[in-house]
């Protein structure tokens, strides 16, 4: 069942792409699948169908897709040839008679190739739609004779009852080992990174525990508000959009023990067992904003989005205090803090050492180590140096490990071509598995369901592009962060 697809030159792959008339298609899965393409990293023999309600030309249908695609003057016809290989089917998402036309218009491509049949289905789908599509795709377009592979994005659910529903729905009709559930974080260069960090270094193996490590905080930050998917976003708030996701997962990575080796259930395993060691969130453990206005009046706060309710106390900030009831972690907190519509764009994994003990300095600060997910990528560790000259004053200083300065010339990829390639070859290491998407749900089910049942946490308004909501500096000194102000890191000019 794993393994790559088209390992033989008469076997053909086809994509199907579900929901190809949508925001994700068009921004992420074409142009990942344009950029494998373009390094050689598709299968042979491969081709991808468009399926979608909307009745589109296929010549229009290729316009858009090469409108969100960029390509140099050099790469101009490897475009052409790789829309050469995209069709179009329009259909709905329950009916039989569209899915046969879908499994015929496969059927007609992959018909004069002698091998095995593999087939993708990428459901680029809206959650309402989940169910029926992917039982559709099981009764009316599975390959009999080669591999078949479901990709479903996210959310898996609201909750640890829905998310068990899609699960139990999924079951039915297609295997574990055929479903990769995209969490999309889990393809980017430095989440990809953290497990070599923490495994293939001896230095940082040796600290990486309660005795050396303070706090950890994982930060994602956004410049943008909901821009119009209001509607969306209202239904599901930044802790579920966020923080049970993307955040989690880079948690789970920082905190898990090595495993026993990179085999997806080996990996996987060593995941579940952190989730399953982490007690549910209450309302003590969290803090919640939702932005406001921005102070001169240009950007409009979220209860002005169009698709929200006036009375909205849906939160877009949320940070939160975890922790692991284990011999590595107890006692040490996990902060997790995630926002739209702050300062700036980025995520990065702060780890917070112990303080020296037996301290001789005045000055002294703790080191730190920062995964700087995005942008600018970088690894640096922050410790204290003599300050140069004739002083003998201990200095915040850096090692800094800038991927813009160290690999020049390298093109990091984005997160969808390395998971689409994943999926290609057969590897489910970044995939989320259904006891760890359980185990998860358990962590903040009780706390959703406190903020939604009751509705009487309001979450505290920030002025669009603020830092964070006021109370945030509070809430990460509570549980034991201390801020060195006076540094500041700066990503080099190149
Ligand atoms: N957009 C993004 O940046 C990200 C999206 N995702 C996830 O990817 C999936 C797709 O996202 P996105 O492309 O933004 O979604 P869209 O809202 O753009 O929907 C995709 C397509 O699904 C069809 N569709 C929309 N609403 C319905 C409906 N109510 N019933 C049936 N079909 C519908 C539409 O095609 P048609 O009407 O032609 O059939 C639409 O073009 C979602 O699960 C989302 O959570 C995950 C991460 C990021
Ligand atoms: O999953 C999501 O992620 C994006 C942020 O992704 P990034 O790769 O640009 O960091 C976020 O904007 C969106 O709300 C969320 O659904």
């Amino acid at each position: 069942m794993g393994g790559p697809l088209s390992p033989s030159a008469k076997d053909s792959t086809v994509v199907v792409v579900l929901g190809a008339s949508g925001d994700l298609a068009f921004k992420k899965t074409y142009p990942a699948l344009f950029g494998l393409y373009k390094n050689s990293l598709l299968p042979q023999n491969f081709s991808i169908v468009g399926y979608a309600r909307s009745a589109i030309e296929l010549a229009d249908f290729k316009s858009r897709v090469s409108s969100r695609i960029k390509a140099s003057d050099e790469e101009k016809k490897l475009l052409q040839e790789f829309l050469d290989k995209c069709t179009y089917v329009s259909g709905k998402y329950d009916e039989a008679e569209s899915f046969k036309r879908l499994n015929a218009a496969v059927d007609e491509i992959q018909k004069s190739f002698t091998g095995r049949k593999h087939r993708v289905f990428y459901m680029a789908l809206p959650p309402s739609v989940f169910i029926p599509a992917s039982q559709g795709l099981k009764e009316w377009v599975y390959a009999s004779d080669g591999n078949n592979r479901l990709i479903v994005e996210k959310p898996f659910g609201k909750d640890t009852e829905s998310s068990r529903e899609l699960a139990n729905a999924l079951a039915q009709h297609w295997k574990e080992d055929e479903i990769y559930r995209i969490d999309h974080y889990l393809g980017k260069e430095m989440v990809k990174n953290l497990m070599i960090l923490r495994f293939a270094n001896v230095f940082f193996g040796a600290v990486w525990n309660r005795q050396y490590i303070h706090n950890v905080q994982i930060t994602f930050k956004e410049p943008i508000g909901t821009q119009g998917r209001g509607g969306y976003f209202d239904e599901f708030g930044i802790i579920r959009d966020i923080m049970q996701n993307h955040l989690l997962q880079i948690l789970t990575i920082v905190a898990m023990e090595k495993p026993v080796t990179l085999d997806a259930e080996d990996v996987r395993n060593e995941k579940v067992k952190v989730l399953r060691a982490i007690s549910p969130l209450t309302v003590d453990d969290v803090l919640l904003g939702q932005y406001g206005p921005s102070p001169d009046g240009k950007e409009e706060g979220y209860l002005d989005d169009k698709g929200v309710p006036k009375d909205s106390v849906t939160p877009t900030f949320a940070a939160a205090a975890f922790y692991i009831k284990n011999e590595r972690w107890d006692g040490i907190p996990f902060i997790l803090k995630c926002g739209k519509a702050l300062d700036q764009q980025k995520t990065e994994v702060r780890i917070q050492f112990q303080d020296v003990p037996g301290n001789i300095y005045p000055s002294l600060k703790r080191n730190e180590l920062v995964v700087r997910v995005q942008p600018e990528e970088a690894v640096y560790m922050k410790f204290m140096n003599k300050q140069p000259g004739l002083s003998s004053t201990a200095v915040t200083s850096e090692l800094d490990l800038s991927y813009a300065r160290r690999y020049k010339d390298v093109k990091i990829s984005d997160a969808y071509e390395s998971l689409i390639l994943d999926v290609l070859n057969g590897d489910k290491a970044n995939f989320v598995r259904d006891d760890e998407l359980d185990a998860a749900w358990k962590i903040f089910t009780p706390l959703l369901h406190e903020i939604e049942g009751k509705k009487t946490i309001k979450p505290e308004i920030y002025a669009f592009g603020q830092r964070a909501p006021d109370g945030l500096s509070a809430f990460v000194e509570k549980h034991g962060f201390r801020r060195d102000a006076a540094y500041e890191w700066t990503a080099p000019k190149i």
